[in-house]
């Protein structure tokens, strides 16, 4: 295993998806993870690949965040070679919405799982590869738990601002509850 390998690899179809995946990078940056970024296509360079996802655990990456768009084999394939866990991003294309890069990395088969974010969603691919190392460092899970708790204070506010909006600022609604 290398010494410095980073905990997160960020993989992608081109570079043309890094404004969707830089969301992941940035969210990882947050909580101090570090990660590298590259792209490895399945479709484009499959001997690449198969090197990539085949050596990553070796290397000490411990989760592969993997996103592509279109017909997205990228995150099934890798899941196919590496023993860790493979967060799949749909990227969304000019045409189709993203359904089709969605569709394309959502259904696996049976025994190689891919944990499918929503349509975009990189941010939420670099969250959950903080909750995975987290399951194993109880440090990084205290950050998460005040990364939750900030969220729910956001949340609060923005029922008080909405009912500041549409009830002249009566303290009702269940927002106001504690
Ligand atoms: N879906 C894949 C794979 C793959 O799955 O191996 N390789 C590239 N691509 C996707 O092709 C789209 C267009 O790529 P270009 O912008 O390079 O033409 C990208 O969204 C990429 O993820």
């Amino acid at each position: 295993m290398t010494e410095d390998a980073p905990a997160v690899g960020i993989v992608m179809g081109s570079d043309s998806d890094w404004p969707v995946m830089e969301e992941a990078a940035k969210a990882l940056d947050v909580f101090g993870i570090s990660y590298e970024a590259d792209v490895v296509s399945a479709h484009r360079m499959p001997y690449e690949m198969i090197s990539y996802g085949s050596e990553a655990a070796e290397r000490g990456l411990k989760a592969l965040i993997a996103g592509a768009g279109g017909s997205a084999h990228l995150p099934g394939m890798l899941a196919a070679v590496t023993p860790l866990p493979v967060i799949g991003v749909p990227v969304p294309l000019r045409h189709l919405d993203g359904m089709d890069s969605l569709l394309s990395i959502v259904q696996m088969p049976a025994g190689v799982p891919v944990a499918t974010v929503a349509v975009g969603a990189a941010r939420n691919a670099g969250l959950l590869a903080v909750r995975m190392l987290a399951a194993h460092d109880p440090d990084l899970r205290e950050r998460m738990v005040g990364f939750q708790e900030e969220l729910r204070t956001q949340a609060k506010e923005k029922g008080e601002r909405l009912r500041r909006q549409t009830s002249g600022g009566a303290a009702t609604g269940f927002g106001s509850a504690d």
